[in-house]
């Protein structure tokens, strides 16, 4: 079961890692300027979460054993749901920060920036949830952050015709500070898993809070930018068509679900490392996406960039796979150990 949930999660952030960039650029690209309503469509597609939500509730009620918590269908404890709304509210300006980067810079761009993203989850997590680093996390970390560096370094033949240099360095530094806002948010996330030790279910109202206050904060971005007026005109103007413009609108919202269930569904089965690593190995997919579809340019920065990132991966998995073995190795010993005691006794 849990070996199926990791598994379940992991495609359904694959769709949402991969497809969440390319349909943000895709409305950018053919018109789109409203990057609050973009921030928007990252999480209006919470509602889709009753649907699991629905299944696991009549899961939990077929088991019930008589426990009223059991079958109970908002399972959150107050002291969490203050966490969760902070770490929602927190969530929908970090989307900001994310879409904005989109909105200035090539996809395949952003996502080697946002694989920095790792490095900063290893340090976060360190510190809130104690876990140890290795020579190989070190490794990784220094990896993933010098391969970010690297793209920084020649920014004019990246960048789009039609930005000016202010545009991209802006939206270059705005996709770091997101990079390191959302290592924050999901070892947060993980923190309040810890505290809260409750069943899955919890992972899919935890989702929806966040989701929501998300987007009431993006709701509120847009009143503010005056999208809500710009829309109709946009939608009409559309390099699409107007019918296009709210199907993309629509899938945006529902394939970016996917990242966040994904994201959040696989702290839960694992730590937040694993889904901050499953989120970096996913992200050259991405970029051969963009180079595919969106004939973006793939100079040798970004090549250096993207080995660097995969050595770092590689490094990543290397070590953990190693302290995994040393640990059942030490436990086995000790476990042969006492047994022998026993019996010599
Ligand atoms: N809001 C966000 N911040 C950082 N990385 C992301 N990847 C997808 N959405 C993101």
């Amino acid at each position: 079961m849990a070996k199926a949930l990791v598994i379940i999660n992991c495609i359904i952030l694959a769709i949402g890692n991969c497809g969440g960039p390319l349909i943000m650029r895709l409305y950018f690209n053919n018109g789109g300027k409203r990057i609050w309503f973009s921030t928007f469509l990252e999480t209006a597609g919470f509602p889709v979460i009753f649907i699991p939500l629905l299944f696991s509730y009549i899961h939990r009620r077929r088991n019930n054993n008589g426990g009223e918590n059991a079958t109970s269908f908002f399972l959150i404890k107050p002291r969490l749901l203050g966490a969760a709304i902070f770490i929602g509210i927190l969530s929908g300006f970090d989307n900001y920060l994310y879409a904005y980067g989109i909105a200035y810079l090539p996809v395949s761009t952003a996502a080697l920036i946002i694989a920095s993203q790792l490095a900063f989850i290893a340090i976060f997590s360190f510190f809130m949830v104690k876990h140890k680093f290795t020579p190989f996390t070190i490794n990784a970390v220094v990896l993933l952050t010098v391969g970010a560096a690297v793209l920084g370094m020649h920014t004019e033949t990246d960048k789009p015709v039609h930005e000016t240099h202010k545009q991209y360095v802006t939206g270059f530094l705005v996709t770091v500070a997101a990079a390191v806002v959302y290592a924050f948010i999901l070892p947060l996330v993980e923190l309040a898993y810890q505290k809260a030790k409750q069943p899955l279910s919890y992972t899919l109202v935890l989702q929806m809070i966040l989701c929501f206050l998300a987007s009431i904060v993006s709701l509120i971005g847009m009143s503010i930018a005056g999208d809500f007026k710009a829309l109709p005109k946009e939608a009409k103007e559309f390099k699409l068509g107007e019918v296009l413009f709210y199907v993309v609108a629509v899938f945006s919202a529902i394939i970016w679900q996917g990242f966040f269930l994904g994201a959040i569904g696989l702290i839960f089965c694992t730590s937040s490392l694993v889904s901050g690593i499953m989120i970096s190995v996913l992200l050259p997919i991405t970029e051969v996406l963009a180079v595919i579809f969106y004939h973006e340019k793939f100079q040798a920065e970004k090549g250096l960039s993207l080995a660097l990132s995969l050595w770092g991966f590689v490094s990543y998995f290397y070590g953990e796979i190693k302290s995994d073995n040393d640990k059942k190795r030490i436990q086995q010993e000790e476990s042969s150990l006492s047994s022998r005691t026993i019996s010599e006794c």
